[in-house]
Parts: structure tokens; sequence; C-alpha cells
């Protein structure tokens, strides 16, 4: 018997036999158990016994030994779809390859098999090779079509990605750019040739070396990570970024690959900075209000008590502040609290604190003090400096402050006690005549 007819007439149990042996060859998660992927291996066996079927002409063979294929257009488109529906399914190349290694061996076995204790056709080595080269042609049709169409996926997932403004690439397990969309190309101004295969050391990112260390982390702990950093295009355009990284998982669990996109946040953080320095500082004179001064308050305490160094708070109210409002207009008063401002600054150290809590009361955190000396001399040069003629406008205007001085550990250790404390004080100023300072005192 002809093989091509041995085919035919055995249809059943090849596609059985292949089956079962293509089974073990393909991994498990990419099964075969679909009745249509049976239906194309069956089209392609029917196409192949149908050319074999057929004698070969001296021309067809002369070219199938130079490597061309001029075999029938339906066992090709059968070959083809099953290249293009091993990619739909998610089969490896590899997986779909081994399909037709099954097919070959089951055919030979069972073919060999019938042939036991029979007389051998003369025709049967011929067959077997026409057979073995349409296999080998209908693998290459096979693999063409799974490449194409893989390109053709790849070409449409960049097109996707690079209509996006965000940025986005792949990186190899060592860290080199396998994909890149447009945004990233533009955004480092170098041509693709000059970022695939490179890693963020090599394009000269100056965190390349952090950026390739949490790559490796990415990979090692098979989890996302976020981070920020600024960067500094070619063009000069200085931005801040958000950015991801995420591990390429297997079907395995392996590590295969990490993704990563990034997006230019630069205006988000200028508006969060924004918002920082509204929440956080006085508008006025730009001295940081109630809310961040609780917060220095609080860390200067934690820091004075883990090296045992004292403190002290000072609570700064102006004396008749009401009048310059009331004698030269509210914009005097504001450009007086502007230039006391200035005055307070320049008798306190960088690290100290001064703060503006309402209207014309202010607040002093002074760190690192030698003895209640050093308070007072900086105490009395504050009130000196108050006490000096004020430039408002066309006016000369006089004012002075009352100061209430409290010391940590010594009074209180919380912020809510010495600011109490502090006020206190300030009071006892105040009514034992005004432009000058009191220290805490429990009676
Ligand atoms: N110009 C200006 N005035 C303010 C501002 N905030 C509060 N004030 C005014 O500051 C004044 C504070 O007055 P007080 O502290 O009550 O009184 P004082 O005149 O300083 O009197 P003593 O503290 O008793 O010496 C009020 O008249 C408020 O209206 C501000 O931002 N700008």
């Amino acid at each position: 018997m002809r093989l091509s007819k041995f085919i035919l007439n055995n249809l059943e149990a090849v596609l059985q036999e292949w089956e079962d042996f293509a089974a073990t060859l393909i991994p498990p998660e990419q099964s075969l158990d679909k009745v249509t992927l049976r239906d194309h291996v069956q089209k392609m066996l029917e196409a192949m016994s149908a050319d074999l079927a057929k004698p070969e002409t001296e021309h067809e063979e002369i070219e199938k030994s130079k490597g061309h294929d001029d075999s029938p257009e339906c066992r090709k488109t059968a070959a083809a779809t099953h290249g293009k529906e091993r990619l739909a399914l998610g089969f490896t190349l590899d997986a779909a390859v081994a399909e037709y290694r099954a097919l070959r061996a089951s055919v030979t076995r069972l073919w060999q098999k019938s042939l036991l204790n029979k007389p051998v056709p003369d025709t049967a080595i011929g067959d077997l090779i026409r057979f073995n080269e349409a296999i080998d042609q209908s693998i290459n049709e096979s693999v063409t079509s799974y490449s194409f169409e893989k390109e053709q996926q790849m070409r449409v997932f960049d097109t996707i990605l690079s209509s996006l403004p965000d940025i986005s690439f792949t990186l190899t397990l060592d860290g080199r750019f396998a994909y890149v969309n447009k945004a990233l190309i533009e955004l480092f101004a170098l041509p693709p040739d000059k970022l695939v295969g490179k890693n963020f050391i090599d394009i000269g990112l100056p965190n390349g070396a952090e950026l390739q260390r949490q790559i490796d982390q990415v990979i090692s702990t098979k989890k996302e990570l976020r981070g920020e950093m600024p960067y500094t295009a070619p063009s000069g355009e200085w931005g801040f970024y958000d950015y991801i990284f995420v591990p390429a998982v297997d079907k395995e669990g392996v590590v295969e690959a990490v993704a990563g996109t990034a997006r230019n946040i630069t205006e988000r953080k200028a508006a969060e900075e924004k918002n920082w320095q509204r929440a956080n500082y006085d508008l006025l004179t730009g001295l940081p209000n109630r809310r961040l001064f609780l917060d220095r308050l609080e860390q200067d305490l934690k820091h004075a008590g883990r090296i045992g160094a004292p403190i002290s708070l000072l609570f700064i109210d102006l004396d008749h502040f009401k009048e310059v409002n009331d004698k030269f207009g509210h914009d005097a008063g504001d450009l007086l609290l502007r230039l006391v401002t200035a005055r307070l600054l320049s008798c306190i150290r960088d690290t100290d604190t001064v703060a503006r809590l309402s209207g014309d009361e202010f607040t002093v955190i002074l760190q690192d003090l030698r003895g209640t000396e050093d308070v007072e001399l900086i105490a009395g040069k504050i009130l000196t400096e108050l006490a000096s003629p004020f430039p408002i406008f066309s006016h000369t205007v006089h004012i002075s402050a009352s100061i209430g001085i409290t010391l940590s550990p010594q009074d209180a250790s919380t912020p809510d006690h010495l600011i109490k404390n502090a006020d206190q004080a300030m009071y006892v100023a105040k009514k034992a005549g005004r432009n000058q300072f009191s220290f805490f005192s429990p009676n």
C-alpha cells in the first residue's frame, strides 16, 4: 500500500498516536485536548496524503533538492494556520514544532508496524522521503506564520505603547533594554539601536547603579517595585518621574523579563509641593505655621531627649501691634510683620526654628543650649532688635515685644505643656510692663 493511502485509511489511529506522543513532548499547560487542534492536524495529514498520492515531477524533485517548496497550497495553508493558531493559543514555538516531531514519528511507526512481515513495496522508501520532506516544509510554513504573526503582534503592541505619553520598556534579566517605546526614545534622545541591549548605567543615568539594584530585587522577590526620580533630558528639560518595575513571570513562575513604565509627574509634584507649602508655611511671612512648628517641636524634643541636651521655647507677642494697624493701615501692619520676621531670623542659628503661630504671635525653638545664659542672651537680642525703629512706607514705627521662656526638660517635656508654659510666662512679661522677657515659673 502507498503511504498516502495508508494515512487516509488509518487517520484515526495516526491522530490518536500523534496526540498521545505529542502530549509527552508539550508542556501540560499547552494542552492538546481541544478538538480544533486535532482538526488542523487532520487537515494537514489529508493535504500531505493528497500531495503524496500525486507522482512527483522531475521539476518538483529538483526544486525540493534546492530547498524550494513547490507543494500544493492546501498543505501550505494548513501548516500556516497551524503556526498562527498555536501562537493564539499561547503555545511556545518549541511546542508547536514538537507536534510535527510527534506526527512524523507516529506516521512512521504505524506504517512500519503495518508492513511488518509483509513484502515492502518498492515505493516505500520514496514515499517516506517525500513524507519527511512534507513534514519539514510544513514545519517551515508553520514557524514562518508563527513568527510573522508574533512580529505583527509586536508591531500592534508597539503602536499601542508608542501612542501613550508614558514611557514603556522591557528589560532582560541582566537589566538591558529589550523593548523601548517612542516616549523613551524621545526622552533619552537616542535611536532604538543605541538603547536596546544597553542598561541604565550604559546610557548614563546618574542613579543607574541604584536602578540596576532595584531590578535585581524585582527579579529575586518577584514583586513589583515603585520609585521616583528626577531626570534631566539631553534637551536640558528637567522632570520628575515615577516608575514601576514589574516582573514578567512565565507559567512555571520563573521571571523571564522585567517590564517597566514611567510617567512624568513634574506638574503633580509641583502641585503637591505647593499644597505642602500652603499647609505648613505662613503665606505672609514665609515662616513655618502652627502645624509645622508643632511638628518641629516634637522632633526637636525627641532629638534633645536622645542626646540629653536641653531646648528652650520662646513665645513672642508684639506689644500694641493693633495700634500699628489702626494708625497706618493693615498693609503697614503686614509689612511690619515681615520686617519683624527678618529681625527674628537674624537673632538665631540656622538649626533653630522661628514660627508664626497667628496674628502677632511668634515662637522660637532654641537647641543645643549651654545654659539659661544663652537663652537670656538671645531673648535680650530679640528685644533690642524689635525695639529698634522700623521704616514702614513713609513712617517710622516703634514697637516692642513681650517674651515668655520655658525650658525642657526642666519645666516640661511635651509640646502642649511647653507652649502653655511659654504663653503663661509671656503674659507675666506683658503684665510686668512689656518689652521684656520672663522665664516660666510654676508659681
Ligand atoms: N496687619 C495684620 N494684622 C493682623 C494680622 N493678623 C492679626 N492681625 C491683627 O493683630 C492684632 C493683634 O492684636 P493683639 O495681640 O490682640 O493686641 P496688641 O495690640 O498686640 O496688644 P498686646 O498684645 O496686648 O500688646 C489684631 O488687631 C489683629 O487684627 C495680619 O496678618 N496682618
